[in-house]
């Protein structure tokens, strides 16, 4: 059954209150804190305990160092200045595949020009060249014509959260701990979240049993539930579903007649051996589920990966499984904003069909593609031993994505100590790790937690030659405050 979207939105939302509901802890309350203690360090050298701010808090490689992959910067600077490619010094300056590959991105452009306005899905030639990448992931056809390149996957995530929700009786299935753009764009949209717990015992499994439970109580409430958000690999929590799990939740969704809004963004990261990354388009197509079946958004950036081009702001949708008068809502709201940026389409084309075997660029390509993901499989193991050393911390595996996600034990005399500061324990602990380390992490309740648990989420970016000191300013910290709240 496919789901039904209500286009009507009632008169007089109070769009001010929604946007005062609105946060977003990942640039929250610590990192202000963090950008003030900077400013202190540049102005009082030598006033506090460290020399420099570590960001631990935000999914953004090339802010700590990691090198773009070079054929896409090639490709990208050839598209944008493209008379480099008519002069004969180039041929010794760039790769003869990016040269290739930026000719026929320019002939695939109205007047091979990067700065025009493009066609709001984005450029069908990129679009052609996504949907082949998608289909070669997949081993099943995507069509050109159901993608739609944005300015990163956040603005796609908005546009839908715009189509689905009509007033606060409309809710969205979203995993807790989840990623906060999700909170963050319900609550200015007026809807409401429906909290789906995932198992932190269970490595943060997601049960379909949590997912009806949670399903019929938002029921019970007069909550129209519209969609289900599924972030695999996840953010905070770093699990990789189970093809198996992912075959539940499909069925759950067609059953109940939910949109499912399949956040894959991480599809790269994965740094386990025993999983694998599996997207819901190929788990649905491969249990027979076509577009009459189901209505999936699966949604793609070129911010994570190995690639980590966040500042670029590219990233796409792939809309499958609604009915034409819902297609042409989705294409006309993307017009208003008449196109996404051409770099970020250029992009999202080039991690889609990357490189091939016996491309010149191939070699290199794959070694600076390995090299990354290598090296942040071993960032993320050493940082999960070293939290899982620490007293009262317990932290879950990264199978993928770019987090650490530990759950505190912090004793009573600490969760006083934060009532007294007028805040919540895990925002005290974090403020209190920033003010003694310079280290800038997120606190839990910014994520959402079970009740009564308490969590912060660290990422695996700053480079190699960084971790040691991390892992040796967060011990001798911890053991500091632990002893100074022992009950
Ligand atoms: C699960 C998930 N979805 C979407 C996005 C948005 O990506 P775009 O850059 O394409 O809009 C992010 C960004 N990750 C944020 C940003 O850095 N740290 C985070 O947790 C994310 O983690």
């Amino acid at each position: 059954m496919r789901a039904v979207l209500i286009l009507w939105a009632p008169p007089g939302r109070c769009r001010r209150r929604n946007v005062l509901k609105c946060e977003y802890a990942v640039r929250g309350e610590i990192v202000n804190i963090a950008q003030r203690l900077q400013q202190e360090l540049l102005d009082k050298p030598g006033t506090l305990p460290f020399d420099e701010i570590l960001y631990c808090n935000i999914g953004n490689p090339q802010s700590l160092g990691q090198h773009p992959i070079t054929f896409f910067r090639e490709v990208l600077a050839l598209c944008d200045y493209p008379s480099i490619l008519d002069k004969s010094e180039t041929q010794g300056l760039f790769s003869a595949d990016s040269i290739e590959r930026a000719w026929k991105i320019l002939d695939q452009i109205p007047g091979r020009a990067t700065g025009a306005y493009s066609h709001s899905q984005g450029i069908k030639g990129l679009r052609d060249a996504i949907a082949a990448g998608i289909e070669a992931r997949d081993g099943c056809p995507a069509d050109p014509n159901d993608i739609f390149l944005t300015d990163g996957a956040s603005p796609a995530v908005h546009m839908m959260m715009q189509l689905l929700i009509s007033s606060e009786k409309d809710g969205i299935l979203c995993p807790i701990p989840q990623y906060p753009l999700y909170s963050a764009s319900i609550a200015l949209h007026g809807g409401t979240l429906v909290p789906y717990y995932l198992d932190e015992a269970s490595g943060w499994g997601l049960e379909t049993s949590e997912l009806k439970k949670q399903l019929e109580d938002a029921k019970s409430k007069g909550i129209s539930v519209r969609a289900l958000v599924v972030i695999n690999p996840g953010n905070p929590t770093g699990q990789v579903l189970a093809e198996g799990n992912q075959r539940d939740i499909v069925e759950f969704c067609k059953k109940e007649g939910l949109v499912l809004l399949a956040d894959e963004v991480y599809q790269e990261n994965v740094y386990v051996p025993d999983k694998k990354f599996h997207s819901f388009k190929k788990v649905s197509r491969s249990m027979g589920y076509g577009e009459a079946d189901i209505s999936l958004v699966s949604f793609q950036s070129v911010s994570k990966g190995y690639y980590g081009e966040c500042g670029k702001r590219g990233g796409y949708m792939e809309v499958t499984g609604f009915s034409a008068d819902i297609r042409e809502q989705i294409y006309k709201m993307a017009s208003v904003n008449l196109c996404s940026n051409i770099s970020g389409q250029i992009l999202a084309s080039l991690v889609m069909s990357p490189p091939k075997v016996g491309d010149e660029s191939y070699d290199s390509y794959r070694g600076e593609r390995d090299g990354i993901l290598s090296s942040l499989a071993r960032r993320a193991k050493t940082l999960e031993d070293a939290l899982n050393s620490l007293e009262g911390i317990t932290c879950n595996k990264a199978e993928g994505a770019m987090y650490l996600f530990p759950q505190i034990n912090l004793p009573q005399k600490a969760i006083e100590a934060a009532k007294a500061a007028k805040t919540v324990p895990d925002t005290f602990y974090c403020r209190q790790l920033l003010n003694a380390t310079g280290i800038v992490v997120v606190p839990g309740s910014g994520f959402g937690q079970v009740p009564g648990t308490w969590h912060f989420r660290c990422t695996i970016l700053p480079q190699e030659d960084k971790i040691p000191a991390i892992v040796t300013r967060l011990t001798d910290f911890h053991k500091k405050f632990m002893d100074e709240y022992r009950d």
